[in-house]
């Protein structure tokens, strides 16, 4: 997967922009405040129709009022699709090859993408959804018919809560269980397969690329694994009456890590937990490849924050090996080995050119 043409209007300081992008590494070159964030923030909304730091578009927009649009060409083994996302000032609108998709998953679908920038850490020491996050596009990208199974598993859920909150009898709140135990244990069931294939992969890489070893994942279900979910509803039921939602269930998972048996936030250095978000995510990119026979985008942003020489090296090496298209940015001053042949922008002002 490629993606070939980047079309954007109206994003933050960028002029209205037309770009051509190779497969393989391309590099954004540019001083602070130039708008190589923008760019890759544009392509994150191209796949995901949100951004990675506004919570909302109308920040994204140029002068934030109006509306953006970035749009795309993808191409694939079978074929070209072209995708596009257009937002702001109220409600965002998403197409695919020429017609409105259906919701975020129709660009994820096309346009399946892993993103390191300065917060990747965050990845290791923020909250469980983050990790979870991280576990669900894995499934949702090998196995497809796990996003219809966890769109049941949350309406189900909610439907539960909300007879939970509004103080209704066993008799109502619990009529929902048999759904959310057979739904939510196909949920756990497809985490666990993914983590199966992905775990080895994320110890090889966090060993072999950034020598970190001892890494061990582990998922937690989202309630005690000696019991079964319906087990666990319903010891659990006293507690989810007083108080108004579901405690035991996948949207509790967590995904853990450890390094020599330690959590891996409290063992391993901030410089440490971004080389470990990036063996994750480089593993899962490896994954994806070999179930799907093509690649997925890396936005790699801002290469250079807390890693040292040897390991920014070895990151852009791994990224090299697996062969992926990556959108790297960088500021000028040669901190950051640049391969022969790759392609590379220079940003100035919001103005972007290619100059090799
Ligand atoms: N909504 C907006 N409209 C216009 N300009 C904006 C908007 N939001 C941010 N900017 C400006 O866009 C510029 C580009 O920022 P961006 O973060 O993309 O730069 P960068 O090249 O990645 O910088 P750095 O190397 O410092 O991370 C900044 O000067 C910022 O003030």
């Amino acid at each position: 997967m490629d993606l070939r043409r980047l079309v954007l209007r109206s994003v933050r300081n960028l002029a209205d922009l037309d770009l051509a992008l190779e497969p393989g590494v391309n590099w954004l070159i540019g001083a602070n405040a130039s708008g190589k964030t923008s760019v890759l923030e544009a392509v994150h909304i191209l796949g995901l129709a949100r951004s990675f730091r506004a919570r909302s578009l109308r920040r994204v927009v140029e002068g934030g009022s109006g509306r953006l649009t970035v749009y795309g060409e993808v191409h694939w083994r079978n074929g070209e699709h072209r995708i596009g996302v257009e937002g702001g000032e109220g409600v965002s609108r998403l197409r695919r090859d020429g017609a409105d998709a259906d919701g975020i998953a129709e660009l994820a679908d096309c346009l399946p993408l892993q993103l390191l920038n300065p917060d990747s850490h965050r990845l290791i020491e923020g909250p469980p959804p983050e990790r979870r996050a991280l576990v669900d596009w894995g499934v949702f990208h090998v196995e497809p018919d796990f996003l219809r199974t966890w769109r049941r598993y949350r309406r189900v859920l909610e439907q539960r809560n909300a007879a939970l909150r509004q103080g209704s009898g066993p008799a109502v709140a619990r009529a929902w269980d048999q759904d959310l135990v057979a739904l939510g244990e196909a949920v756990d069931a497809a985490r666990r397969r993914y983590l199966d294939d992905l775990a080895p992969r994320a110890v090889a890489m966090a060993e072999e690329h950034f020598g970190l070893a001892g890494l061990d994942l582990h998922l937690q279900a989202g309630w005690a694994r000696e019991r079964s979910l319906a087990e666990a509803l319903e010891a659990g039921w006293e507690g989810d009456r007083r108080q108004g939602h579901t405690g035991a269930g996948p949207h509790r998972a967590e995904l853990a890590l450890r390094i020599g048996g330690i959590p891996a936030a409290e063992r391993v250095s901030r410089g440490q937990q971004k080389l470990l978000a990036a063996a994750l995510r480089l593993a899962q990119l490896a994954l994806f490849g070999e179930r799907l026979g093509e690649g997925a985008l890396l936005l790699l942003d801002d290469l250079p924050a807390e890693l040292d020489e040897e390991h920014r090296g070895r990151l852009l090496d791994a990224v090299r090996e697996l062969g992926i298209q990556a959108l790297v940015t960088a500021t000028e001053g040669g901190l950051v080995p640049r391969g022969e042949g790759e392609a590379q922008f220079r940003v100035e002002h919001g103005k972007v050119r290619r100059v090799v």
